[in-house]
């Protein structure tokens, strides 16, 4: 039956769907999971009751956050698809999925062309060199362009695209395609209106005579750009013979798998169009398991360690969670990939990043609308699990006698954080177990509790972000809660060094006292950027009993997170103890974390202590009419211009501006450019707020 596991791993393709928001990734995925077979009721986006949209919050705002892997089946092939959702906010989402994929269709709108964030995405598949191919959709849109859309192939991605197809007719003519490698019309006729009705498959018809020279002419583009590839090709081409449509799709299929060349398709998902030819080209051309071989990981115990992983059953047992989502009947699901060996349910495997024990309990295959069980987990496949109890995203599985780490991911600064305070003590209940479900599935965004307010403080990627979890925490956790507006996450940090400074903790509260001295040296910690402190201990001759310096370091960590300047957290510090005295009753652990986290407070403020914030890589494209307004508004957002560049008619102009001047910035580009312009904006790095800016924040800080 056509849903077995198919064990033939050439037969598997690991794909995802990437796009620009409203692309239509969304209704392509659907089109996909309907022309392959799934039997399941077809849900417009705009009806909210799409598949791969899981999230009751997703459908209301339309777009695809969460990536769940769908399988499904075309031409004997398993085709399992990894959701890539496609918003700036969620760049980590979009990489964690591109991680365990092996190719991908980039979905372009046929009007647009490739847009700013289509262009984000594509950086990131090319960071992880996915194989594409690209499916220009939207061809029946008013404006559809399908040679603009190639066009911006190259000239804003710098690819080489491989036109596979030429679309017969365009907006509201738009037909069918040329296949370029038979030679031939594939037409969707349909009903007296022209609409074709779900899964209509199409008929194969002669060129049509207007189309002919112009897909003559693009097909010696093809054959050449294909024999270029491989010497025994280039011989037969120059001997004037023909290359067979099996030796051009070789050809084809080795330039994708080396990610040397996208071919492009052309279509309406909306209209029922175009889908089946993608999907053809998905099987031919797309990279499967074996393609991509052999997988670098790490032993668990030294990471310079390198041990490789072959896409085979008969390896040592390796997958990688990369989501977690909750179902409605089976609770708790992990998916993974699962790279080398192949373990049955009931195995115990072990997680290697975490070092803890996990046993594999049921596992499924997820189609769109049901869940298939399989008996074991095989290399080269996607599954979900159930029975993971400590596994969360990015974690490695492995054979309990043959540990490796695949390689972790590293994930953005979370930038911007919001304050919540729950209502009452049931909510704040109710909110530590939304949080600890949440990071599970998203370790992006980090919690911190401000013990100087109680209120819960959630940082994350952008606006959008905090907004989806805000929300996710109201509705699927019913906590009430009463939320603050989303404010930057600043930093301290100090400039200069404290050579010395000591501190005495001194209580006699009747009783036995508290006692104990600390000489500390404070320093910018410079260099490495993952690493935010570091601690030395320097005593010397037992001066500080060895059970109290730990302390001492936690002190001063406490004292960390609370700067002296506003209340952020200092970054970047290096400590030292250099000397101290005890008492024999009245010193404890306590005493010296107190004197610790005081000598830090009092140190710190000799040191220096400046503000820092989160500077952003903004890159707009704007008509060149609207450059002048763009950059004097950035300059006026204290941004610094980069660089500014000539990209097919409209001008790139890309600058670093600081987080706080970027609230509401996507409404007044609009106005100020018509609502022509675009942005996109990445976390870049921390920097010193000016002195004047500084002081404000200070003072508001304080006053609040
Ligand atoms: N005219 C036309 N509209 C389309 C086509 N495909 C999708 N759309 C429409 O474009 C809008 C966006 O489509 P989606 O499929 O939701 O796009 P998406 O890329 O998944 O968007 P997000 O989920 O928001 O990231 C919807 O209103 C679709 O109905 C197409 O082929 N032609």
């Amino acid at each position: 039956m056509a849903q077995d596991v198919l064990t033939d791993l050439s037969k598997v393709r690991n794909i995802g769907i990437m796009a620009h928001i409203d692309a239509g990734k969304t209704t392509t995925t659907e089109r996909i999971l309907f022309y392959t077979g799934v039997n399941h009721k077809l849900g417009e986006t705009h009806d909210g009751a799409s598949t791969t949209d899981w999230m009751e919050q997703e459908k209301e705002r339309g777009i695809t956050i969460t990536s769940a892997a769908v399988t499904c089946f075309w031409n004997k092939n398993q085709i399992n698809i990894i959701d890539t959702p496609g918003h700036v906010d969620f760049t980590v989402e979009v990489e964690r999925s591109l991680r365990v994929l092996d190719g991908a269709v980039a979905v372009f709108d046929g009007k647009e062309g490739v847009e700013p964030q289509s262009e984000t995405v594509w950086r990131q598949a090319d960071k992880y060199g996915v194989p594409r191919i690209c499916f220009v959709n939207k061809m029946d849109k008013m404006g559809a362009d399908f040679y603009f859309t190639v066009d911006t192939i190259v000239s804003r991605l710098g690819a080489k695209p491989l036109v596979m197809q030429l679309p017969i007719g365009s907006e509201s003519d738009f037909i069918g395609v040329v296949d370029l490698l038979s030679m031939q019309a594939f037409v969707w006729e349909g009903d007296a209106k022209g609409d074709v009705s779900l899964g209509a498959a199409y008929e194969t018809q002669e060129i049509p005579a207007d189309l002919q020279a112009k897909a003559e002419e693009y097909r010696a583009q093809l054959v050449e750009a294909v024999a270029e590839s491989d010497d025994a090709l280039l011989e037969k081409y120059f001997a004037g013979e023909e290359l067979s449509i099996d030796e051009i799709k070789a050809g084809i299929r080795k330039l994708v798998v080396n990610n040397e060349i996208y071919p492009v398709y052309c279509g309406s998902a909306f209209k029922n169009r175009g889908i089946q030819p993608m999907l053809d080209a998905v099987v031919d051309f797309l990279p499967n398991p074996l393609d991509v071989g052999a997988i670098e990981a790490h032993d668990p115990r030294d990471e310079s360690v390198v041990i490789e992983r072959k896409p085979s059953a008969s390896e040592p047992f390796s997958a990688l969670a990369f989501k977690i989502a909750v179902h409605p009947f089976f609770g708790r699901l992990t998916y993974v990939r699962v790279y080398s060996g192949s373990v049955p349910s009931g195995t115990q495997v072990v997680n290697s990043t975490k070092g803890k024990k996990e046993r594999i309990g049921k596992i499924f295959q997820m189609h769109a609308n049901k869940e298939i069980p399989v008996e074991e987990l095989t290399a080269g496949n996607i599954y979900a699990v159930i029975g993971l109890k400590d596994t969360t995203t990015g974690d490695t599985l492995s054979d309990s006698a043959n540990q490796v780490v695949l390689e972790s991911m590293t994930f953005p600064e979370p930038v911007i954080e919001v304050a919540i305070e729950p209502k009452t003590k049931s909510d704040q209940e109710k909110l530590g177990v939304a949080i600890q479900k949440l990071a599970e599935e998203d370790p992006t965004f980090r919690v911190s509790l401000n013990a100087e307010t109680g209120q819960t403080v959630i940082a994350g990627m952008g606006e959008l972000h905090l907004d989806i979890l805000v929300d996710r925490m109201k509705r699927e956790f019913n906590v009430e809660a009463n939320v603050g507006k989303p404010q930057v996450a600043y930093r301290e940090t100090i400039r200069r060094e404290v050579p010395k400074y000591d501190y005495t903790h001194k209580k006699q509260t009747g009783g036995s006292g508290q006692f104990a001295k600390v000489q500390i040296s404070l320093a910018p910690l410079e260099g490495d950027a993952d690493k935010t402190y570091e601690f030395e201990d320097k005593v010397t001759g037992g001066r500080v009993p060895r059970e109290y310096i730990p302390s001492v370091d936690a002190g001063i960590q406490d004292a960390m997170q609370y700067g002296i300047l506003a209340g952020f957290p200092v970054v970047n510090v290096r400590a030292q103890l250099l000397d101290g005295q005890y008492h024999d009753v009245d010193s404890s652990e306590m005493a010296f974390k107190i004197a610790g986290s005081m000598a830090f407070k009092e140190a710190a403020r000799l040191a220096q202590p400046v503000l820092l914030e989160p500077l952003m890589a903004v890159e707009v494209r704007t008509p060149e009419e609207y450059m002048g307004d763009v950059i004097g508004d950035l300059n006026s957002r204290r941004g610094q211009i980069q660089s500014m560049e000539d990209a097919s008619g409209v001008k790139v102009v890309r600058a670093l501006v600081p987080l706080s001047e970027m609230f509401g910035y996507i409404g007044d580009l609009r106005s100020k450019t018509s609502g022509r312009a675009v942005f996109s904006m990445t976390f870049d790095s921390y920097a010193e707020v000016p002195k004047a800016v500084a002081e404000e924040i200070i003072q508001k800080a304080k006053g609040e």
